[in-house]
């Protein structure tokens, strides 16, 4: 089993290509805690082969649990199997569905994220709400509310706030506030979106399970689909992360797609761990 670290944008994973092994990734909380230890990571992208997919794709967060979609990660699991495959079209079965991940010219990958939930069932939220802007709001510690966020399901959760400066906010103590609400009976990733023109948003996410990271894929599409939703951005905009910038297009269709950087940083020994 072959293990590496890579990174989408600044988001760190530990990629674990476990297809010659057959069968599914048995990782504990104990086992993924241990793996951080060697090298830190915001998630683990497990990649397995059974079913009918080029690879079956799970996902676990730092804290060990183990969740429905990372757009950044898919991103980097794609790229990594792009590098002994010729094909520029790959289809990744990950939890929520079937993805597809495309080669570009560029030497990027981009990955189509399906539609996104809209539906307050869909996030999910504990009752019935608008998820355009949704009844719900956090004090700020040093005074003032934030309110009033856009609720996306991307495969995951995701409440998006809109803000007038993203750098200004203390997110480290908002995040968790946020993260664990009980409107949130699956726990939520929040994000702190500054519109700067129709083309484009500068986000930060604090994600669950995770805690603030450089870049979040599905963040950033759960951006978009929320900005444009309330008329603030075009259908396709670059959203600007701490670790890099991530194109975003909502297609007429209905579907997502993400691209951005990969970066490979090298192969990890996990002899013993997993
Ligand atoms: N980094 C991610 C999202 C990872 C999962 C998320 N923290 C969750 O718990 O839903 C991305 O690039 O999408």
């Amino acid at each position: 089993m072959k293990a590496y670290a890579m990174n989408g944008a600044g988001n760190a994973f530990i990629v674990i290509d476990a297809r010659e092994q057959g069968g599914r990734l048995a990782l504990s909380p104990a086992r993924v805690a241990a793996l951080h230890e060697r090298r830190p990571f915001d998630q683990i992208m497990g990649l397995e082969s059974h079913g009918v997919a080029d690879a079956h794709l799970r996902v676990w967060n730092a804290d060990g649990g183990e969740v429905g979609a990372c757009g950044n990660g898919t991103r980097a699991a794609a790229w990594l199997m792009f590098q002994d495959d010729n094909r520029s079209r790959l289809t990744l079965a990950a939890q929520g569905g079937a993805l597809g991940a495309r080669r570009l010219d560029t030497g990027m990958v981009e990955v189509d994220l399906g539609q996104p939930g809209l539906g307050w069932r869909d996030i999910p939220l504990a009752r019935e709400m608008d998820t355009v802007r949704l009844d719900f709001g956090i004090d700020l510690p040093g005074g003032g509310r934030l309110e009033g966020p856009g609720a996306v399901s991307m495969g995951n959760p995701h409440a998006v706030f809109f803000v007038e400066d993203v750098a200004a906010l203390p997110l480290a103590g908002i995040g968790p506030k946020i993260e664990h609400d009980p409107l949130f009976p699956e726990r939520v990733n929040a994000g702190f979106a500054q519109v700067i023109d129709r083309q484009t948003i500068r986000l930060r996410v604090w994600e669950r399970g995770a805690g603030l990271t450089l870049a979040c894929g599905t963040g950033a599409c759960a951006a978009l689909v929320a900005a444009h939703r309330r008329g603030l951005t075009a259908r396709e905009a670059v959203i600007i992360a701490d670790g890099g910038v991530l194109p975003v297009r909502w297609d007429a269709d209905g579907h997502v797609h993400l691209s951005g950087p990969v970066e490979m940083e090298g192969e990890l020994d996990i002899e013993g761990l997993v």
